[in-house]
């Protein structure tokens, strides 16, 4: 079983505006649903101590480990801009080259990609290298960023399977962060909606996505599925 990270609290203001106020379990693979400007960067950036300087912010936790870097491995969003442009793959990891190549057997790569630089590789292969090199750290806890945002459809499907894979073989707990509900809904177990800095519902990803209890989780739901019928 994966860890379960309980947030106690989490509050971020700017002055006196409150932007944030959640409290929620991060429990084997959650996503956090929310509309844009909802929070969820800000959340975010609160797990992974680089909320900027002009937020204040209240945030309390308890787990099994602690949350920093060792413990932590964070998939962003697009990975052409995530990678350092000028460095070759093989210095972007932070281990021995026997860990680097476990770690990108396990994610369909090979030693080839260690002598490339980002540019020459494509999103999909770059995606993968971003999360071989998470993986590469031994981490616990798997924080995702819209990963499949800049993908095409084929390798978004491609990426989301891997994930679920390194997940269970890697014990991994996930909080895969999006306003995609399509994305998730075969990959997160639990589903946390929030609206304005504001929980407005939660549970099990399924229960919801039959049981959507208010307009703004229908809305969310209905507006995935008519893009993805837009799509087709
Ligand atoms: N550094 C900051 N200073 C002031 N306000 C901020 C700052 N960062 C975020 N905010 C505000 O906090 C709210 C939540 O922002 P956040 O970036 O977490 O949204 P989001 O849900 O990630 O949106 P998106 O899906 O568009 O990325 C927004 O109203 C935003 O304007």
């Amino acid at each position: 079983m994966s860890k379960v990270i309980n947030i106690n609290r989490l509050k971020i203001e700017l002055k006196k505006d409150i932007l944030l106020d959640l409290s929620f379990k991060i429990k084997n693979t959650t996503a956090l649903i929310g509309e844009s400007g909802s929070g969820k960067s800000l959340t975010l950036k609160t797990i992974l101590n680089l909320l900027p300087k002009n937020l204040s912010a209240d945030f309390d936790y308890s787990s099994d480990f602690e949350l920093n870097y060792n413990n932590i491995g964070f998939i962003p969003q697009n990975p052409f801009t995530s990678l350092s442009p000028m460095t070759k793959i093989k210095n972007q990891f932070f281990c021995k080259k026997e860990s680097m190549l476990l770690a990108l057997k396990k994610v369909g790569l090979d030693s080839w990609v260690l002598e490339r630089f980002p540019n020459q590789l494509s999103g999909g292969q770059l995606q993968r290298v971003v999360i071989a090199i998470a993986i590469s750290k031994k981490i616990k806890l798997l924080l995702l960023d819209e990963p499949t945002t800049a993908l095409d459809e084929k390798n978004k499907k491609m990426i989301i399977d891997l994930i679920k894979q390194l997940a269970t073989e890697f014990n991994l707990t996930l909080l895969f962060i999006t306003h995609d509900i399509d994305s998730i809904k075969d990959l997160c177990e639990n589903m946390i909606i929030i609206k304005k800095g504001k929980i407005i519902q939660d549970g099990k990803t399924n229960e919801i996505l039959q049981n959507p209890n208010n307009e703004y989780t229908k809305t969310l739901i209905e507006s995935n599925f008519k893009t993805r019928k837009f799509r087709k």
